[in-house]
């Protein structure tokens, strides 16, 4: 659980409960749309399209909802639709249960004595140790099969940074307010939680070790268990919700059928390089 001691300056003050500061504060945004769906009753479209252009740009964004919109879409409004509540209720069973988890958020967290250890397995899943790990491998290895997978999984893990940057800019949720920001080596965009790096590296690294380069049985069950180890350390340093993780995961596997999609073979990269040359 969170300290005194827990900053982020991202957020308006520390909190312990669900339904806490930085938790209204997501909350706010989805109550207030949903009001603002509820409130649409025909009196108050009158009013709305009684307003002064400037007035209705004004509202326009905060509201999210564009002035002059049709008659369709006023409709839509008046229905708070069953996905957006939905929608909210896993907010709040995210934000709780990843309040209620992020144990090692600090060092006086209640399992603040193991968050060296989640910090250990932070760093086997961050981006740095992965790309000059692999580069390494690459250089080294003296058959051209060996170099292919690793110029691959280089590629690959390449092409994860560009899609989690893209993502976390698009969708800017912020991090958990028990979070302490102390990770090493970040992108500006890593300020944003969503989806979780490390849970994308981890699924789409462990597909692909345990396609190419584990093929032992009792090490590709070592793989799952670290890539689920690095899932739950995110959420128990207090880094991310559950759902960015768990989107981290789904996106991570989809990122190794990219992979697998582009394959980058020897005649390929001949051909790139005859290109280019
Ligand atoms: C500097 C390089 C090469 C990678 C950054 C890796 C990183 C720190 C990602 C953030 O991960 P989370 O989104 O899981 O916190």
């Amino acid at each position: 659980m969170p300290s005194p001691k827990t900053k982020n300056p991202g957020r308006s003050g520390g909190s312990q409960a669900v339904g806490s500061s930085s938790d209204r504060f997501e909350f706010a945004s989805l109550n207030k749309s949903l009001l603002q769906r509820q409130g649409s009753d025909p009196a108050t479209a009158r009013l709305r399209a009684s307003e002064s252009p400037t007035r209705r740009r004004g509202s326009s964004s905060s509201t999210g909802s564009a002035s002059g919109q049709g008659p369709e879409e006023d409709g839509i409004r008046l229905n708070p639709s069953f996905i957006r509540v939905a929608l909210s209720s896993l907010l709040a069973i995210d934000l709780w249960m990843s309040k209620r988890l992020g144990v090692c958020a600090c060092e006086d967290s209640s399992w603040g004595s193991v968050r060296p250890l989640m910090k250990l397995i932070e760093i086997s899943g961050h981006g740095i140790p992965w790309l000059a790990g692999t580069a390494y491998c690459m250089y080294k290895s003296d058959s051209p099969a060996g170099q292919e997978v690793m110029l691959n999984l280089f590629m690959g893990l390449l092409l994860d940074l560009v899609l989690v940057g893209i993502v976390k800019a698009l969708v800017r949720r912020r991090r958990p307010s028990h979070n302490r920001m102390d990770m090493f080596a970040t992108f500006s965009v890593d300020r944003y939680s969503f989806p979780s790096g490390h849970a994308t590296r981890a699924a789409m690294c462990g597909r692909f070790l345990s396609a190419h380069l584990v093929l032992a049985a009792p090490l590709r069950v070592l793989v799952q268990l670290w890539v689920g180890t690095v899932g739950l350390s995110r959420v128990m340093l207090g880094r991310h919700n559950v759902t960015d993780v768990a989107f981290g995961f789904w996106m991570g596997y989809c990122q190794y059928n990219l992979i697998e999609m582009l394959w980058i073979s020897p005649q390929t990269l001949q051909g790139l390089l005859g290109y280019v040359v």
